[in-house]
C-alpha cells in the first residue's frame, strides 16, 4: 500500500515511485483487499445541492477494484452486514472514531489547476492577469524544459494536492513533452486521478519567444506525443487521461484553435481552456480576432464548444456567450480564489447554475494561491456573498452548495459523474477521512473567574503540537454545524487519509 507522511518525506516518496515507473516502464496496477468502511458518511445527494446526506451509522463495502459494492445504513452490528455480503467476510475494516468528530467525505475534484505554477503559489503581488502571465508565469513554466525542475515541482504538487483531499485534478502542464509526460507518470505512480494537458500556445504576439510553440502543426504533433504516452501507461484512461489544452485565445492562432477542435472530435478527448477572465484579456481577444463577435463565438467557430469542454473562469460572459456555452453543453470551472487574487472579478455562479450550466470548482494555482480545494469551497461561499452585495441575496451559495460544486459538480465537469463525487453502489471509492478536534469536557473547565495565561495557552499549544487541526467541536453542534466549521476553519490537518479507486494514497 502506498502512503507517506506529510513533512520532509513527501516528495521523496513520490519521486521514488516515479523513478521506478520511469525506469521499468511497468504499468501501475493496484489490487486491494475488499474493505468495509464503517461509521459516519457525508456526501451531497446526486441531484440536490442544497442539503447533505448524512449517514451516522453506515457501512460501505469496496471491492478489490475499488468499486462500491454495497451501502448499508443504520448499521447496529457489523456481523449482520458481513453475513449479508459474504464476499466481505474477511475484508479489512476501516472505522471512523466514535464521538462525532470523524466522517468519510468524497474526494475533492479540482477542475482547473496549473501544476507547473505550484512553485509560485502565493506569489502574485498586485498584478492582474496579463502582467501576471509575463512577470511570474511564463518564466516559471519555461523552466520546465528541465526534467529535474519538472520532477521536483510536479512531485511536490501532486503530493500536496493529495494531502489536501484532491482525488481528481484537471492539470494544465507546459509546452514541454517530456515534462508533461512526467506529470502523467507522477500522477499514475502516486495514484491520483488526473487529466493531464500539454499546453498549446503558438501565437507570436502574446507568447514570449522563449516560451511558445513554433507552429500550429508542431503544437498538435507534440500534443499527440503526450496523448500516446498517457495511452501507453494507462490504456483505458482508468486513472490518468490526456486533455487537449489550448492555453487561451490570445495565446493561439485561429489555425491552432481549429486544429485542436478537430483533434478533440477525432479522439473524443476532453478539452480545457480559459474564457472571459479579465477585461484586458477580453479586449485583446476583440483586437486579435475582429471577425468574431465575442470570445465564446470564436471558440464556437473553431469547434471547441462541446460537452467535453471545460472553460475556466467565465466571469464576464454576455448573455449571448452564456447561451452558446449552455447550448453546446460546455462546462465551467469556477476559480474563486484566483478570481479574487488577480482581481479578475466575481463570477455569477448562481446565474450560471440557474441558466442550466454545469459548474465545478478549480484552485487555478497559481492565479489561485492555494492548492486546497477546501479553501476553494470556502471562497466559493465567500465570493458568492460579495456577488450578493450587488446582485441580491439569491446569489449566495451555502456551505452545502459549495461542497456540492467541489464534488458532484466537479465530477460532472470532468465527465465522471457515474464514477466519483458521491457514495453509491457502482461508484469508485474516491474518499477522504476528515477528523475534527473534540474539546474535552475537562478542557471546557469549571466556572472560574481567573485564569493563568499559561493555562489557556497550554491547551492550544498542546493540540498544535499534536497537529490536531484547527477545528474545535464542543459537542453541541449538529453534523451540519460540524461540516460548516470544517469548511470555514479547516485545513489539510483535518484530512486524515485519502483513497482513490479504493487505494489509500495518503494518510497522516
Ligand atoms: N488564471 C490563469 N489564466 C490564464 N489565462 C491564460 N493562461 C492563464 C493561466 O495560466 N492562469
Ligand atoms: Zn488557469
Amino acid at each position: 500500500m502506498f502512503s507517506w507522511r506529510i513533512g520532509g518525506s513527501i516528495s521523496r516518496s513520490v519521486y521514488r515511485r516515479t523513478l521506478t515507473m520511469a525506469t521499468t516502464g511497468r504499468k501501475y496496477r493496484v489490487v486491494n483487499n475488499p474493505t468495509v468502511y464503517v461509521g459516519t458518511f457525508i456526501h451531497s445527494p446526486r441531484d440536490d445541492a442544497r442539503r447533505l446526506d448524512i449517514c451516522e451509522a453506515g457501512a460501505i463495502g469496496v471491492n478489490p477494484d475499488g468499486v462500491i459494492e454495497f451501502v448499508e445504513r443504520n448499521v447496529d452490528a457489523l456481523d449482520a452486514v458481513l453475513d449479508k455480503h459474504p464476499a466481505f467476510k474477511n475484508a479489512d475494516v476501516v472505522r471512523t472514531q466514535p464521538g462525532g468528530t470523524q466522517f468519510f467525505f468524497p474526494g475533492f475534484i479540482d477542475t482547473h489547476i496549473h501544476a507547473p505554477q505550484y512553485p509560485n503559489a502565493g506569489v502574485f503581488g498586485s498584478t492582474t492577469l496579463l502582467d501576471w502571465l509575463n512577470k511570474y508565469t511564463f518564466p516559471t513554466e519555461a523552466s520546465f524544459s528541465s526534467l529535474a525542475v519538472a520532477r521536483a515541482n510536479y512531485s511536490r504538487c501532486v503530493a500536496r494536492t493529495l494531502a489536501n483531499g484532491t482525488t481528481t485534478a484537471a492539470y494544465y502542464a507546459t509546452i514541454h513533452v517530456p515534462a508533461t509526460n512526467l506529470l502523467a507518470d507522477i500522477c499514475s505512480a502516486a495514484g491520483q486521478r488526473a487529466f493531464v494537458g500539454r499546453m498549446c500556445m503558438d501565437h507570436r504576439g502574446l507568447n514570449p519567444d522563449y516560451y511558445r510553440d513554433e507552429t500550429a502543426d508542431e503544437s498538435v504533433a507534440n500534443t499527440c506525443l503526450c496523448i500516446d504516452h498517457i495511452k501507453s501507461i494507462d490504456p483505458a484512461y482508468e486513472l490518468v487521461s490526456p486533455i487537449i489544452t489550448p492555453r487561451f485565445a490570445p495565446s493561439c492562432t485561429e489555425e491552432l484553435l481549429t486544429k485542436l477542435g478537430n483533434l478533440a472530435r477525432e479522439t473524443n478527448l476532453p478539452v480545457q481552456t480559459h474564457i472571459d477572465e479579465n477585461h484586458g484579456e477580453i479586449q485583446l481577444v476583440r483586437e486579435l480576432f475582429p471577425d468574431h463577435g465575442s470570445y465564446a463565438e470564436l471558440y464556437h467557430a473553431c469547434g471547441l464548444l462541446m460537452p467535453k469542454m471545460i472553460l475556466g473562469h467565465a466571469i464576464h460572459l454576455t448573455d449571448r456567450e452564456m447561451e452558446l456555452i449552455r447550448d453546446s453543453g460546455s462546462k465551467i470551472a469556477h476559480c474563486p480564489v484566483s478570481n479574487s487574487a488577480l482581481t479578475s472579478g466575481g463570477a455569477k455562479v448562481r446565474w450560471l447554475l440557474d441558466c442550466g450550466i454545469t459548474v465545478g470548482l478549480g484552485t487555478d494555482v497559481s492565479g489561485g494561491f492555494s492548492v486546497s480545494m477546501l479553501e476553494t469551497v470556502r471562497s466559493t461561499a465567500l465570493v458568492s456573498r460579495h456577488v450578493a452585495m450587488t446582485d441580491g441575496e439569491a446569489a449566495k451559495l451555502s456551505v452545502e452548495e459549495s461542497l456540492y460544486l467541489g464534488t458532484r459538480g466537479g465530477a460532472k465537469v470532468v465527465g465522471l459523474e457515474d464514477k466519483i463525487g458521491g457514495f453509491e453502489v457502482g461508484m469508485e471509492w474516491d474518499a477522504q477521512l476528515i477528523g475534527l478536534e473534540m474539546v474535552q469536557k475537562e478542557d471546557v473547565g469549571e466556572e472560574k473567574v481567573e485564569f493563568a495565561a499559561e493555562e489557556v495557552l497550554d491547551a492550544v499549544a498542546f493540540d498544535s503540537c499534536r497537529g490536531a487541526g484547527p477545528v474545535d467541536v464542543f459537542g453541541w453542534e449538529s453534523w451540519e454545524d460540524r461540516v460548516a466549521k470544517w469548511v470555514y476553519n479547516g485545513d489539510d490537518r483535518n484530512t486524515l487519509a485519502v483513497w482513490v479507486k479504493g487505494q489509500k494514497v495518503w494518510s497522516r
